[in-house]
């Protein structure tokens, strides 16, 4: 059977077979990308996600109703002023059809993700979290079998559930912040049967978040002006960019990229800083300067990676060179009004990552940066923890591992290895 995509290397254009492949074997540092045969999307009469399986990297599908959903606002979109404003909303609220139980946009990159590694690769994934990622991992695992290893910083253990019994999840925890837990999880998988899932360099994960775009294109029947997110990494806004690039392919949505208008939370906002200063680096001394005390204060700690994909090859700097974007910056207190606007809107609490998303757009109508018919993608990357536990019952993850940052992998090798043997 002819494969339904291609991966090539943005920096190369070397074509790779798919052997869960994340990095271009020539040893170019660009985000490698998926190529699909179909330039016509079709929606397939598959449940959730999969029904954009036409633009992602997997042949089969998992029964899950998880996927993205999109509607037109009314009461948010009249507080605005806005007469074109779509709400991509990735959470739970059945009454909109949102189906994704664990209420954040990364069980549309976990769910692919899933397949994926099943289909071309050999191994236990291994995830690195801020808790979000991390969740969204165990909730696929716990619907699949499959068993991930999971590491978060100690302070967000408690957003490790599911819901239903995860039992295949090794979950580890740090002591220090989200950094520490990459580089902890990055060190794991130096441990035979463990594989990093690869994060912004991983199609599926990317071709997953941009079912968001995909979603909202559909309902709206075109292309948006504007795709607002809030980010961390930046991963959704460049997915944003590449969904839209193959929309724009297809010939029935229109023939601009939306322009991508990316937040960070205030005060720790590297991104911005470098975009705002027009460099293609992040200097850490200038963009970072004292990260640790910056990300210990910020509200949606999920928005707070020193590591982003920005300078490289096909990652933030060039999504935002190709579309025109625009990155900010929003304070808690700014996040906190919106969040309450939001509430009192759509009736739906939001992740407070989305919460400094809605903020942005806030500042951008006051500032006038977009029009009042402009059409606007806002895309709530999570919410609907009220609502989930009004339906479902939620079963904590417990950590098997606690590790200090920094500390050697040797000291819980033999355990990882022995769960690892059991796993594989
Ligand atoms: C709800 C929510 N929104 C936004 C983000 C930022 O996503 P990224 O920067 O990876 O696109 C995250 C990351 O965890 C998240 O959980």
């Amino acid at each position: 059977m002819t494969e339904k995509y291609t991966l090539k290397c943005p920096d190369c254009s070397e074509e790779i077979p798919d052997r869960y492949t994340n990095v271009c074997p020539t040893g170019c540092t660009g985000l490698i990308r998926a190529y699909y045969w179909k330039k016509q999307l079709d929606i397939q009469p598959l449940p959730g996600i999969f029904r954009f399986s036409d633009w992602l990297p997997v042949e089969g599908h998992l029964p899950s109703d998880a996927g993205p959903i999109t509607y037109k606002s009314e009461a948010l979109a009249q507080e605005l002023g806005l007469s074109n404003l779509y709400i991509g909303f990735s959470g739970y609220w059945p009454e909109r059809g949102a189906a994704i139980e664990s209420c954040s946009f990364k069980e549309l990159e976990a769910l692919p993700t899933t397949v994926r590694m099943k289909e071309k690769g050999h191994g236990i994934l291994q995830i690195s979290s801020a808790g979000n990622t991390g969740r969204a991992f165990c909730q696929v695992s716990a619907l699949t079998g499959a068993p991930v290893v999971v590491v978060v910083p100690e302070s967000s253990k408690e957003r490790l559930w599911t819901t239903t019994p995860a039992e295949n999840v090794c979950l580890i925890t740090v002591e220090g912040d989200y950094t520490d837990s990459i580089e902890f999880g990055n060190a794991i998988c130096s441990i035979p049967g463990i594989v990093a899932e690869g994060g912004a360099r991983n199609v599926a994960r990317r071709d997953g978040m941009g079912t968001v775009m995909l979603d909202g294109a559909v309902t709206a029947g075109r292309l948006p002006d504007y795709y607002f997110q809030a980010v961390g990494s930046g991963t959704g806004g460049i997915a944003a960019w590449e969904a839209s690039m193959r929309l724009v392919g297809d010939g029935r949505f229109g023939t601009i990229l939306p322009h991508l208008y990316l937040t960070q939370n205030e005060p720790f906002v590297p991104m911005m800083k470098a975009w705002q200063e027009g460099r293609r680096e992040i200097l850490p001394e200038t963009d970072m300067a004292d990260a640790r005390r910056a990300i210990s204060q910020v509200y949606a700690d999920v928005l707070t990676n020193r590591h982003p994909p920005y300078s490289v090859k096909g990652g933030v700097y060039d999504a935002l060179s190709a579309t025109g974007g625009t990155m900010d910056g929003i304070t808690n207190v700014q996040a906190k009004e919106a969040e309450k606007i939001f509430i009192d809107a759509e009736e739906i609490d939001p992740d407070p990552a989305a919460s400094v998303c809605v903020a942005s757009l806030i500042k951008a109508v006051e500032t006038g940066t977009v029009g009042k018919d402009d059409y606007i993608l806002l895309n709530i990357a999570g919410g609907g923890y009220k609502r989930v536990a009004e339906d479902k019952n939620r079963f904590p993850v417990e950590p098997m591992f606690s590790v200090k940052g920094g500390s050697p992998v040797e000291e819980i090798r033999s355990e990882i290895d022995t769960w690892v043997n059991g796993h594989a």
